[in-house]
């Protein structure tokens, strides 16, 4: 049930119109680059994405669930082994504490190894009189503030690319060499997080992990069956200059892959049915998602389903919603209702962290954990309410110490933000926070199941 894209419609979007894309002051550059790119290794195999379809898949039917998440905004000085094993550390442990209390087969997907390029709102800053582009995401140019930082820079891409490389080279040795072995549970919660309410939490519950496993071993269950984990690598799909030139005819099947990622999504603010990402999106065989917010009619969600999975090939789409708090028991029931009569097997995943951004008094961009928790709690009511399946969560998080976003077992207010404010982008939850929503989404799992 494959969906044939001739060579030239890979090419076709650049006839649309392209969102978000930043203007390069060097078109003789950016052709290089492109070029340079499209003659480097590819970063995942059709392989590997093909299997996360069927992951997906599962996901549709109700018999698994998605805990997607990392960064807001990867950087390359953060590409660095502590960095990329904090964040792996924390989604591991977020996936102990849903698989083993809500028992539910969770399908790990970092927002990481390619997370480099953000959308604004406003295509420049101001700070007092000076006007500057906006930060776009250190795959086209710098966080500082000054003239030169903020030109976007092509080769910038290339070092996204690098560091995507690095960082999930270091995702496959953690996740298949043994760092992430389940009798590796106690290891993952050192540091900080242990003496949290959170990891202590987390202790309790690693401790009935080893007794189960002691059980099941003594049972002759080889214990090397918990020795690696599957995990896949996210972004979004954004910089389609990038994303072209690391899209690739698999030799095997003679159809396109976007080898910079096993999972690639469509943005809220580039989703338009006729624009250049849809349309390039469409002819690649990776599974893919996109955002819908608030303003999503229930036809719009059809429309894309028409566009990007004319054939209900399940675990092709996902749409992650990211409604707000206060949006999502009004907002979600339409798209749900129509999207599932409609016959179309989609992966539905909650993203409780775009929708609820606010500026606090010191001028720093916070969320509140209290209105995350609130959505996804909204979530599991909506799909409780019409027996659809609650399939995933996508978030961002840091494996560090951050003070971005308040609320949590560590009761952080709004003057706390400044002590480690770090993001480049929008406020992430730290581990404690994190761990407490994984605690809460299994919870629900379980009472909606
Ligand atoms: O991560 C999402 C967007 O890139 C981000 O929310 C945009 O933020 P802005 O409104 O500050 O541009
Ligand atoms: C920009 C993002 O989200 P959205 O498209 O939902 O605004 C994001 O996830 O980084």
């Amino acid at each position: 049930m494959s969906t044939s894209s001739a060579p030239g419609d890979l090419d076709a979007w650049r006839g649309l119109p392209a969102l978000q894309q930043p203007e390069w002051d060097d078109p003789d550059e950016l052709r290089a680059v492109a070029a340079e790119l499209a003659g480097q290794p590819p970063l995942v195999f059709a392989g590997e994405c093909d299997q996360l379809r069927d992951r997906l898949a599962d996901v549709a039917r109700g018999e698994a669930f998605v805990l997607q998440g990392g960064d807001c905004a990867e950087t390359f000085s953060g590409s660095n082994a502590d960095a990329v094993k904090n964040k792996l550390q924390t989604l591991l442990q977020m996936a102990v504490v849903l698989t083993y209390a809500a028992s539910v087969p969770v399908v790990k997907i970092g927002r990481m190894a390619g997370q480099f390029a953000k959308p604004r709102s406003k295509p420049t800053e101001v700070r007092g009189d000076v006007e500057l582009p906006a930060y776009r995401g250190d795959a086209v140019n710098g966080f500082d503030f000054d003239a030169d930082s903020r030109r976007n820079d092509p080769s910038r891409l290339l070092k996204a690319y690098h560091c995507s490389a690095g960082t999930l080279n270091l995702c496959r040795a953690f996740t298949k060499g043994g760092y992430a072995d389940l009798r590796q549970v106690h290891a993952w919660n050192q540091d900080f997080v242990a003496q949290s309410p959170a990891g202590r939490r987390y202790e309790r519950l690693a401790g009935e992990i080893d007794r189960a496993m002691t059980f099941m071993k003594a049972c002759g269950v080889n214990p090397d069956a918990f020795h690696e984990v599957e995990f896949y690598s996210s972004h979004e799909a954004l910089l389609l200059e990038y994303e072209r030139a690391l899209t690739r005819i698999d030799s095997l099947s003679g159809l396109p892959y976007d080898v910079s990622a096993h999972f690639l999504w469509i943005g809220e603010r580039t989703r338009q049915l006729d624009g250049a990402h849809v349309e390039f999106l469409r002819h690649i065989r990776n599974p893919i998602g996109v955002k819908l917010g608030p303003t999503t009619s229930a036809d719009d969600a059809l429309a894309l389903i028409d566009r990007l999975n004319p054939h209900h090939e399940p675990g092709r789409l996902t749409f992650i919603t990211r409604m707000g708090a206060g949006r999502i028991r009004d907002a979600l029931p339409p798209l749900i209702d129509k999207v599932h009569r409609s016959g179309a097997p989609v992966a539905w995943i909650c993203d409780p962290m775009h929708g609820n951004t606010f500026e606090a008094a010191g001028g720093y961009k916070t969320r509140r954990l209290d209105d995350v928790l609130d959505e996804v709690a909204g979530f599991f009511e909506v799909h409780r309410a019409l027996g659809t399946h609650p399939g995933g969560i996508h978030i961002e998080f840091t494996g560090d110490d951050v003070t971005e976003c308040v609320g949590g077992g560590h009761g952080l207010v709004e003057d706390d933000l400044h002590q480690r404010y770090e993001t480049a982008c929008d406020p992430r939850l730290n581990r404690g926070q994190s761990l407490d929503l994984a605690f809460m989404v299994a919870e629900l799992y379980r009472k909606s199941s």
